[in-house]
């Protein structure tokens, strides 16, 4: 007898932030169970598929209620009898039940919760892995980014630029590259520590001290790498978010940054200085604002060559979107966000244009999280080459990388390890 979507529910939790997310469950007629949890962000792009939250004084506004609703009832009724088997029908049967162009009738929360929780269940029914089911055999481990200064819309430090990021470029393995990156994490908390820093953390778990700029913050990154024993560059890169469109005005056409108001061509300047400076940062995400286009492609002409630059607001993991990006020469790399888009397969398209175009691509948390580690899962299967989901003080990011060192040992190392830069 074939196996059908029996049941799909869905309950209000919690995330890392204190905030109600969904939770989903697809249960199949075998009784096999998937269940997934829906991450937040805090500085999201505007043309995000839409969060479906309740308003009202409940949860002060913040409930998923009506989106819970929309699982328990017409996404259950719509996908009953639907086989779990086929990812992409079922993902199209929301869109459509949907019927908008950024799902704001259902909700991307609630769709995007039952179509992970769809592949988890199918990939319990086979008994198999959820890598290995999203994945089959070409599989490859990412390289990680790892949050070590939180600033932005993600910490009260005071600093424009939202996340600074290790990657360890040169490692014999995932957990080698861990415990190189943890290494530095005590060495950072010492070294700011003694500079009479706080090293409580922002909501990624990297710390949050109020540094006076973007350079003073790499300094410490720089210290704390080579305290470690470590090469700055050659074997512990930095890569940037500086999330510009939080400080970009969409009036003035300026960024706000580190007291200054920088025209468009100013910002650009300034990272070129920067890495002519710092040679160890590789990667600089939203660089420019989502509604400055222009600003953006100049810096892909003019930096393109030298580092990766990643395209996360501007996108919003939207295929349509994307396109038009890779069209007008923006970024070489796109960030990955499930909930951005809403499903999987659509997020499973926008990578597949990325790899077809030369893009490379990162998955990502977001700063609102939850102890789900679909994402680690995913990017083993999709190839996806980089993931960044975090620091080490915070569990659920740490999860994400302790599910990497589980894949790692149950592959028994043979599985090949993605290497940027190249
Ligand atoms: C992860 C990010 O933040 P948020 O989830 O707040 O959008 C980001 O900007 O890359
Ligand atoms: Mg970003």
């Amino acid at each position: 007898m074939s196996i059908i979507i029996e049941k799909v529910r869905a309950r209000e939790i919690f995330d890392s932030r204190g905030n109600p997310t969904i939770e989903a469950d697809v249960i199949l007629s075998d009784g096999s169970l998937g269940r997934a949890e829906v991450p937040s962000g805090a500085s999201t792009g505007e043309r995000e598929a839409v969060e479906l939250r309740d308003g009202g004084s409940r949860l002060q506004g913040k409930g998923v209620s009506k989106a819970v609703n929309n699982v328990n009832t017409k996404i259950n009724d719509a996908l009953h009898g639907q086989s779990p088997f086929e990812q992409n029908k079922v993902d199209q049967t929301m869109i459509d039940l949907d019927g908008t162009s950024n799902k704001e009738k259902l909700g991307a929360n609630a769709i995007l919760g039952v179509s992970m929780a769809t592949a988890r269940a199918a990939a319990a029914s086979q008994k198999v892995p959820l890598y290995r089911y999203l994945g089959g055999v070409d599989l490859e481990l990412p390289q990680p980014f790892f949050n070590v200064i939180n600033g932005g819309a993600h910490a009260d430090s005071g600093i424009d630029v939202q996340e600074f990021l290790l990657t360890p470029v040169k490692r014999d393995s995932f957990r080698d590259g861990v415990e190189k990156v943890a290494n530095i994490y005590h060495t950072l908390k010492t070294v700011l520590g003694k500079e009479g820093y706080e090293t409580a953390v922002g909501d990624e778990g990297g710390f949050a001290p109020k540094l006076a700029s973007t350079e003073a913050a790499i300094e410490m990154l720089y210290r704390a790498i080579k305290e470690s024993g470590y090469k700055p560059g050659s074997e512990i890169a930095i890569a940037l978010d500086p999330a510009s469109s939080e400080f970009y005005s969409d009036e003035s056409k300026k960024y706000s940054f580190e007291g200054k108001e920088l025209s468009s061509e100013e910002l650009l300047s300034y990272y070129q200085d920067l890495i002519k400076e710092y040679p160890a940062v590789i990667s600089i995400e939203d660089g420019f604002s989502e509604n400055d286009w222009d600003g953006f492609h100049k810096q892909t002409e003019t930096m393109g060559k030298e580092i990766q630059l990643v395209g996360d607001d501007i996108f919003v993991t939207n295929p349509t979107i994307f396109k038009e990006g890779i069209e007008k020469g923006v970024a070489n790399s796109i960030l990955i966000k499930l909930n951005q888009i809403g499903t999987v397969s659509e997020t499973i398209d926008t990578i597949k244009l990325a790899r077809e175009n030369g893009y490379t691509t990162m998955i990502s948390h977001r700063s609102g999280e939850t102890g789900d580690t679909f994402i680690a899962d995913f990017a083993v299967a999709m190839n996806a080459g980089q993931i960044k989901t975090g620091s080490m003080a915070r569990s659920e990011r740490v999860e994400k990388y302790n599910q990497f060192l589980r894949i790692e040992e149950e592959l028994e190392g043979k599985i090949p390890m993605a290497q940027f830069p190249k």
